[in-house]
């Protein structure tokens, strides 16, 4: 009988707390902006999203339509909040920036595995502020001028593997793209994907990959496990061993610069910019190694997946192509590759670079922000804590600021005052999370577009029937927080006897002089 007694109240105790969640559930529901009904107690809306086989953006980009240009959905116990207007965006994660910068929380990804230094993941605050400070030191407009050179160099030896093996492109940029984010963190070039550095950061990536997946983690949805004992905690054993490594990994790249600095062999670079000034009070080893390392974690994929979208832009577009070559050939000639000094005398190329991001943008949820303090927006209630995306896809895909959106159609950025097209940075996110290496990435995918389109013609390959094969514009693979192009084949032919020769110079002179990376 006692035992019976037992069970009632224990069932009672459970009911109770599902009737509490079900009422604050409730509450917080109220007044947040309006949004699909979703399904069960918790109104919860991942049902929806996974039936629909589309990807969140398109679904969010539906609903917009739906339920206006900011709605709310449920995923699980969290209320997210979606924006999908430039207006809405600039009026929240923009001008009230100061609540509108966090992170959504993540546990093991962000807190165990990477205590937070990871910059990308962490929450508004002291150690973000810090990260971001380090991070300017070494990425800023001013600083990146100081890796053209590199990158210039390094794109001749791309030019040369294409002109060799046109199908090694998807290989070639991802190299360049790692050698690029290395030499901006430690001075040093990657010289092939091979390398162990690339096997180093692929393991520590993958870890982070794994750790991110929303829901793999039963302690992301009861953080209150981590009042647990730590020898407990099941879901921190692996999570902090690769911290471990991670630490170990990141912190060995730095001596590595240390000592090259007190031979006075390195060259220029974040970690040896980091290493020569006064640090922020209370940063420690580990938060420098973090930050050094962000260009790698953040601008490989990112830079890659952004010059798989212009290949895609120019198979479908071959007058923008046309039309591009011919401001080439007539500022740069025939007789030299183009280079970074003429790009002020290039104003189509800038705009087809403008719309190479817009077109399809790589990162279409951006990354998501998360809301400080509750706040109210148009009358609508926005509860403390709530996940906040920006729908890039969605913006950059508005019809009132980009007629006729689905074209390809640098000229749009060309006939306007507009100031959101004449200084276009929304594919870089938004307010004080804003993309902090968005000028080195733009200056990669400069000289390599412009240097592509001096040299090739980018043409559809054929079938077996000798017929242009287009690719699925619309077909993308997703790689971790960016999409890129879903595999697909072009050729490229030279657009002149000149090519190999001057494409072999250069790439023969850049390996002599990418001589002082190694
Ligand atoms: C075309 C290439 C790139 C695109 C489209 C891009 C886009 C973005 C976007 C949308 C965000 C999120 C902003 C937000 O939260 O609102 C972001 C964050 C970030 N990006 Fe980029 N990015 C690119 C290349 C790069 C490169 C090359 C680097 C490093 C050299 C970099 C470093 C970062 C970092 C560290 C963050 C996190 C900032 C923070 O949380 O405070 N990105 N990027």
């Amino acid at each position: 009988m006692l035992r019976f007694y037992a069970y009632l109240d224990f069932l009672a105790l459970g009911v109770s707390v599902a009737v509490i969640f079900w009422l604050r559930n409730l509450r917080r529901r109220s007044g947040v902006p309006p949004g699909p009904p979703g399904r069960g107690l918790l109104s919860d809306n991942r049902a929806e999203l996974q039936a629909s086989g589309k990807p969140r953006w398109v679904v969010f980009d539906r609903w917009a339509k739906q339920y206006g240009p900011i709605f709310s959905v449920r995923l699980g116990l969290r209320t997210e909040i979606v924006i999908t207007d430039t207006q809405v965006a600039w009026d929240l994660l923009e001008k009230r920036g100061d609540i509108y910068s966090s992170r959504p929380r993540n546990i093991v990804g962000g807190e165990i595995l990477s205590k937070n230094f990871r910059g990308v993941f962490a929450p508004y605050g002291d150690r973000w502020r810090k990260f971001r400070k380090v991070l300017n030191i070494g990425l800023s407009g001013k600083q990146a001028l100081t890796y053209r050179q590199f990158q210039a160099l390094e794109s001749c030896l791309l030019l040369e593997d294409i002109l060799q093996d046109p199908a090694s492109f998807t290989h070639s940029m991802e190299r360049y793209s790692m050698s690029t984010a290395f030499a901006v963190s430690y001075g040093s070039r990657i010289r092939t994907a091979e390398d162990r550095i690339v096997k180093e950061h692929d393991e520590s990536f993958a870890a982070l990959a794994q750790a991110v997946i929303p829901g793999r983690y039963i302690v992301e949805h009861i953080p209150a496990l981590l009042y647990l004992p730590k020898c407990l905690q099941w879901f921190r054993w692996e999570a902090e061993a690769r911290h471990e490594i991670d630490v170990r990994l990141l912190s060995s790249y730095l001596h590595q610069v240390r000592d090259k600095m007190d031979q006075g062999s390195v060259k220029e670079c974040l970690s040896s910019r980091i290493l020569s000034m006064k640090l922020p009070a209370g940063y420690t080893e580990a938060g420098v190694a973090y930050a050094a390392a962000a260009p790698y974690t953040a601008g490989v994929d990112t830079t890659s997946a952004t010059l798989h979208v212009f290949m895609l832009a120019m198979l479908h577009y071959p007058d923008v192509m046309k039309k591009a070559q011919a401001e080439l050939d007539s500022v740069v000639g025939r007789e030299r590759l183009p280079t970074f000094e003429d790009e002020d005398f290039l104003p189509y190329c800038g705009a087809l670079i403008k719309e190479v991001t817009r077109w399809r943008p790589i990162g279409p949820l951006g990354v998501a922000h998360a809301v400080t303090r509750d706040d109210y927006y148009n009358g609508y209630y926005i509860p403390a804590g709530s996940t906040v995306w920006g729908c890039i896809y969605s913006m950059a895909k508005d019809e009132r600021i980009f007629p006729q959106a689905e074209k390809f159609r640098p000229e749009r950025f060309l006939e306007t005052t507009d100031p959101r097209l004449v200084d276009f940075t929304l594919p870089f996110g938004f307010g004080r999370r804003f993309c902090p290496g968005m000028h080195v990435a733009l200056q990669s995918v400069y000289i390599i577009i412009v240097r592509i389109l001096w040299a090739f013609d980018v043409v559809p390959a054929v079938d077996a029937a000798g017929q242009p094969v287009l690719p699925d514009s619309e077909a993308f693979v997703q790689k971790s927080i960016v999409r890129q192009p879903a595999p697909f084949k072009f050729l490229l032919t030279p657009r002149g006897p000149e090519v190999a020769k001057m494409v072999e110079m250069e790439a023969s002179e850049a390996k002599e002089m990418l001589k002082e990376w190694e």
